[in-house]
């Protein structure tokens, strides 16, 4: 059983990162990276040398690589001001400039709706503009534009988001299995590199995970399993056969995070993660905040890691919604706040990877 009592420790230690991890990550990025769109406002990484082993083993392997501990952070640094401000001027007089510039604000606090109109807008205003077709792609959740992978950019993550994705009865089994077997959950570990060393690392994940027996994942792999194609196809990933669908159950309490990390790599050929999706349940009103999935503008090529710190996608976990996205794309979780405490306020999840 794992003793709960001890996510207070965790958190100091996450604590302590965080205020490392402010110094460099200044709202003055968000005006120059949004507005200029420069590579200075860009972080590299050689990833999996920053990692300190521990020696505990958790018997979970995950294959991540992990660049310096950024994340944890909110979105205070914009202002209900900044943003009535951007509107204005986009009204008075529009251009690409301010379209991209609101358009990143919208995707920076999760106001994904407001997003989608206003990507349809921009591309209307502007037809011929690169950025804008493929953010009008993503956004109105669209096939992407082929050729976007081979560029040696850093791009925007696609994702696919399912309203409704389980019946009532679906969602309610894995709410009563996450319930009734709170204290069979384990702490989440994580392996680096070629995923056969597996660590403890709290300073970079807390959450628990509960391994599900074969047959209760059937029914929601199957699912996943009738919009692979519909994946492949808008996320531009070659037709291959599936290899295996990973299924967990996770819950992030008071505290938990996940950092930013990548669940696969961007390989042709041998087997990999290729599609990540979390299928997200909770109790109703939302008993959290936080534990948003923030989806980073990331370069997807072999050899390079690149990912922005101050582009990317942030999505606000809603019952019963299911996000799919590219496993090379750097991504990770914001630190959950419980509003009510208890193990029903938890953030759950069912989630896996698709590898081919
Ligand atoms: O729970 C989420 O939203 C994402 C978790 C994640 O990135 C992972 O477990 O690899
Ligand atoms: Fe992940």
């Amino acid at each position: 059983m794992l003793n709960r009592e001890s996510n207070v420790s965790l958190r100091l230690k996450s604590k302590i990162n965080l205020s490392i991890i402010r110094k460099n990550y200044s709202p003055d990025k968000l005006a120059i990276g949004l507005a200029g769109n420069n590579m200075t406002s860009f972080k590299s990484s050689t990833a999996a040398s920053n990692a300190t082993p521990s020696s505990e083993k958790a018997n979970e392997g995950d294959l991540y690589q992990f660049p310096e501990p950024v994340l944890l952070f909110d979105n205070r640094d914009v202002s209900e001001q900044m943003v009535q401000q951007i509107q204005s001027r986009l009204l008075a007089s529009p251009s690409d400039q301010l379209y991209q510039l609101l358009l990143d604000v919208y995707r920076r606090t999760g106001e994904l709706a407001r997003a989608e109109e206003l990507v349809r807008r921009w591309l209307e205003f502007s037809p011929e503009n690169k950025l804008a077709a493929y953010q009008e792609k993503i956004f109105t959740q669209k096939m992407l534009i082929p050729g976007i992978y081979k560029q040696s950019e850093i791009q925007p993550a696609p994702f696919a988001i399912f309203d409704k994705f389980l019946e009532v009865s679906e969602r309610k089994y894995f709410w009563e299995r996450a319930l009734g077997s709170s204290n069979e959950f384990k702490s989440s570990g994580i392996s680096y590199g070629d995923g056969e060393r597996v660590e403890y690392q709290y300073q970079n994940r807390n959450s628990e995970v509960l391994f599900l027996e074969s047959q209760e994942k059937q029914n929601i792999k199957s699912k996943i399993l009738k919009l692979i194609d519909e994946l492949f196809e808008r996320f531009l990933i070659p037709k291959k056969a599936i290899k295996n669908i990973e299924v967990k159950l996770t819950a992030y309490g008071e505290g938990g995070f996940f950092r930013i990390h990548q669940d696969g790599f961007f390989k042709q050929g041998n087997s990999s993660r290729f599609i990540s999706w979390v299928y997200y349940f909770h109790a109703s009103p939302k008993p959290y905040s936080g534990g948003d999935l923030v989806l980073f503008d990331s370069n997807c090529a072999k050899t390079n890691h690149l990912f922005s710190e101050s582009h990317y996608t942030r999505y606000k976990p809603m019952d019963n919604q299911i996000v799919f996205f590219p496993s090379w794309f750097y991504h990770g979780v914001t630190p959950v706040k419980l509003l009510r405490p208890g193990f029903d306020s938890y953030r759950f999840a069912v989630m896996g990877h698709i590898s081919c």
